[in-house]
């Protein structure tokens, strides 16, 4: 352990006395999702396999008219599993080795659709800006490698897997992309999501390695619900996980790789205000460590060359489109976390708030339109 806080909620609970800690939940979380019983074998794969598990449950009221429609998600959040002078090849195959294990367990937990994290089979190296070896972590998101890895878990566990992968893209000059391969549960290739908003902050120079995605906000219609990626930094981008919603998705993943000094005082609250905003479930899943790397990078900040991005802090969750929100998984160790989701409250919430009917987006539309104009003047009245 590396000296880091287990989890906010770990101390929450450890210093706020009993009768208070339900209502200093409910103002901080919402309403408090219920416990999801989970099953012997895979609360011994988790002890073996020293990760966390965890389940919860959040529900929507009784309809007349539909029945509820239950699905089951698995976040997963690792560390890598071997140091970062390893063979490319070795590395990627001790990440297999140990998402194998995981999914498992989160089969015998009955989740349909499982996510991992950003560019899960490779450290996050682009803080180093170098490129080999790490372009070699590149893939076909049709035949790659990891692909053909999923599919087989896939099919296996009848469960839609979300791979986000560094891709190499063959068909067009092998260039590189941040994309999350969908794959449905059937083990066909379902489609590809590319990031969108590519960050160009502190030591994430992921902007020489790859460009802006161009596969729109693609919904994702799966056995199991309509589903979207929305990949990391995206997350800070409002009309991103709009466009996704207006294109249908009840469920948007947020696969993501990101430091404590950076974003974690952002994280609880960009994807579950998403959720809120957009009356769908978010998903999001942050990797977990400290990777070092042999050569020294400097950020451009002034501040010393070092070996390291910092901290990336787990805390994966679900949020539901009536704010209520899981509590996080571990800061510091690799973890599943199963969440139990009804699809209808994301109609319930859109019937009791209306955000989508009240949300004006023609007046939008237009003064966006003109924004984007070259002779664009900021409308401000003056005396
Ligand atoms: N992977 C990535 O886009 N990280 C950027 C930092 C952040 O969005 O917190």
């Amino acid at each position: 352990m590396s000296g880091e806080l287990e989890s906010l909620e770990q101390v929450l609970q450890g210093h706020i006395p009993g009768q208070e800690i339900k209502e200093v939940w409910r103002i901080l979380y919402g309403k408090e999702p219920g416990i999801l019983d989970l099953p012997d074998v895979a609360v011994n794969a988790a002890s073996q396999g020293q990760f966390e598990l965890k389940g919860f449950i959040l529900e929507a009221a009784t309809e007349q008219l539909r029945r509820p429609r239950i699905v089951r998600v698995g976040l997963i959040q690792n560390k890598i599993q071997t140091a970062t002078t390893e063979p490319v090849v070795e590395q990627i195959y001790a990440l297999h080795k140990r998402i194998a294990t995981m999914v498992e367990a989160a089969s015998t937990c009955g989740v349909n659709i499982v996510c991992f994290q950003e560019a899960w089979t490779m450290p996050f190296a682009f803080c180093t800006r170098e490129k080999l070896p790490w372009t070699e972590f590149a893939e076909s998101a049709e035949n790659g490698i990891t692909t053909k890895f999923c599919q087989e878990l896939a099919r296996k566990y009848n469960m839609v897997i979300i791979s986000p992968i560094l891709e190499r893209d063959e068909s067009h000059g092998d260039v590189l992309w941040n994309t999350a391969v969908v794959i449905s549960n059937t083990g066909a290739v379902l489609g590809k999501s590319r990031k969108n908003h590519i960050p160009r902050i502190g030591d994430f120079n992921e902007s020489s390695y790859y460009m802006e995605g161009n596969t729109g906000h693609k919904v994702f219609q799966t056995a199991f619900g309509k589903i979207a990626v929305n990949i990391c930094y995206g997350r800070h981008h409002p009309l991103n996980w709009f466009m996704y919603s207006m294109n249908g998705a009840e469920i948007i993943f947020n696969p993501s790789a990101t430091v404590g000094e950076l974003s974690e005082s952002l994280w609880p609250i960009e994807a579950r205000n998403a959720a809120i905003a957009n009356h769908c479930f978010t998903c999001a899943i942050n990797r977990v460590g400290t990777e070092h790397f042999e050569n020294e990078f400097t950020s451009g900040d002034g501040k010393k060359a070092h070996h390291d991005f910092g901290h990336f802090y787990g805390s994966s969750y679900v949020s539901a489109p009536d704010g209520s929100r899981t509590p996080g998984l571990s800061r510091v160790n690799d973890g599943l976390l199963v969440v139990e989701l009804d699809l209808n409250l994301c109609r319930q919430t859109s019937d009791k708030w209306n955000f989508k009917m009240t949300g004006r987006y023609e007046m939008y539309a237009e003064e966006l339109a003109r924004v984007t104009k070259a002779d664009f003047q900021p409308d401000i009245v003056r005396e």
